[in-house]
C-alpha cells in the first residue's frame, strides 16, 4: 500500500441548503486493519459523513481517498445500515449469497463462501430461516455477513446495533471483536454509544455538534484480544469518562439548540 492508509478523509465539508453546515473541515486517516469509531451527539453530521465516505453523497468539498487511489462508491466499501436491510423473501443463506450472485461467482463457491461468513457471525443452523424467523440481532448479523462475504476493503457501519437492546448489543460487540480478530477488517463505525466505541475501537474520533468538526481523536489503549469483560476494567472506565467529558459539552449544546428551536 503506497500511503500506508486504508482511507484518508481530507478537509471534508458538506453544506446543505438553508446555510446548514453538516460537516466542517473534517480530516483523519484510517490505517489498514484499524477499527475506528466516529462518535458525536445527535445531529452532529455522523450520517452525512457516512454517506460521503460510502459514496452516497457526491457533492461535497474536500477529498475522500481510498487506499491511496480508489474512489468512494467503488465496490470496495461495504456498508451496514441502522435500518434493517435483509431481504425478507430470502433465507439467511440466500441473503448472504446475494452480492456474490451479482458478481457472477459460481454457485458452489458462492455457497461455500456464504456458509463461511454465516459461521463467522455465529448463525450456523439458521441458513434456511427467513429474516422474520430471526431476532433483530440475528438479522443485523446476516447483514454483516452479507457485507463481509463481498470482501470489502473497508467496512462502514452506521449505528448497526442502535435498534437492539443493551444486552444483545454487548454480545454482538463480542462477535464483532472476534470477527475483527480473525479478518483484520478495516472498519469505520458510526455510533453515539460511548461504551460500544471504547469496547470495539483502536481509535475513537469525537465530533462536535454543528457544524460537525473533529473535536479529538482518542487512542483506545486497551489490550486485544478483547471481549465485553474489559468493560469492568479501570482503564475502560477512564476512557469512557474521557470521551463523555468531550461529548457532554457538545451534546448539551445540541440539546439547548433543539429546545430553543422548539420554544420559538
Ligand atoms: N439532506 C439534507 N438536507 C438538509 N439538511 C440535512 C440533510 N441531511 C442532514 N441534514 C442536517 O445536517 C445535520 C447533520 O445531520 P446527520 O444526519 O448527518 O447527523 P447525525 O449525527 O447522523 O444525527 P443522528 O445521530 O441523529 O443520526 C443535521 O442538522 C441535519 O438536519
Amino acid at each position: 500500500m503506497s500511503h500506508g492508509h486504508a482511507l484518508q478523509i481530507k478537509n471534508v465539508t458538506k453544506r446543505f441548503g438553508g446555510g446548514i453546515v453538516a460537516v466542517r473541515d473534517m480530516s483523519f486517516d484510517v490505517k489498514p486493519g484499524e477499527f475506528i469509531s466516529v462518535i458525536g451527539p445527535s445531529g452532529c453530521g455522523k450520517s452525512t459523513l457516512f454517506n460521503i465516505i460510502g459514496g452516497f453523497i457526491k457533492d461535497y468539498d474536500g477529498e475522500v481517498v481510498l487506499d491511496g487511489q480508489g474512489k468512494p462508491g467503488d465496490r470496495t466499501i461495504g456498508t451496514v445500515f441502522q435500518e434493517e436491510s435483509t431481504f425478507p423473501w430470502r433465507t439467511t443463506l440466500q441473503n448472504v449469497m446475494f452480492p456474490l450472485e451479482a458478481i457472477g461467482m459460481p454457485k458452489k463457491e458462492r455457497i461455500e463462501r456464504a456458509e463461511h461468513f454465516i459461521r463467522l457471525v455465529g448463525l450456523e443452523g439458521f441458513e434456511n430461516n427467513y429474516p422474520s424467523e430471526l431476532s433483530g440481532g440475528m438479522r443485523q448479523r446476516t447483514a454483516i455477513a452479507r457485507t463481509l462475504a463481498f470482501d470489502p476493503k473497508i467496512l462502514l457501519m452506521d449505528e448497526p446495533f442502535a435498534a437492539l437492546d443493551e444486552q444483545t448489543r454487548l454480545l454482538l460487540g463480542d462477535k464483532v471483536l472476534q470477527i475483527q480478530q480473525e479478518l483484520e477488517q478495516t472498519t469505520l463505525l458510526i455510533t453515539h454509544n460511548i461504551t460500544e466505541a471504547v469496547q470495539l475501537s483502536d481509535r475513537v474520533v469525537v465530533m462536535s455538534y454543528r457544524p460537525g468538526t473533529l473535536k479529538r481523536i482518542i487512542p483506545i489503549d486497551l489490550p486485544r484480544p478483547r471481549s465485553s469483560e474489559i468493560m469492568s476494567s479501570e482503564r475502560f472506565g477512564q476512557l469512557v469518562g474521557m470521551i463523555w467529558s468531550d461529548l457532554r459539552e457538545e451534546a448539551s449544546r445540541g440539546m439547548q439548540e433543539t429546545e430553543r428551536k422548539r420554544a420559538s
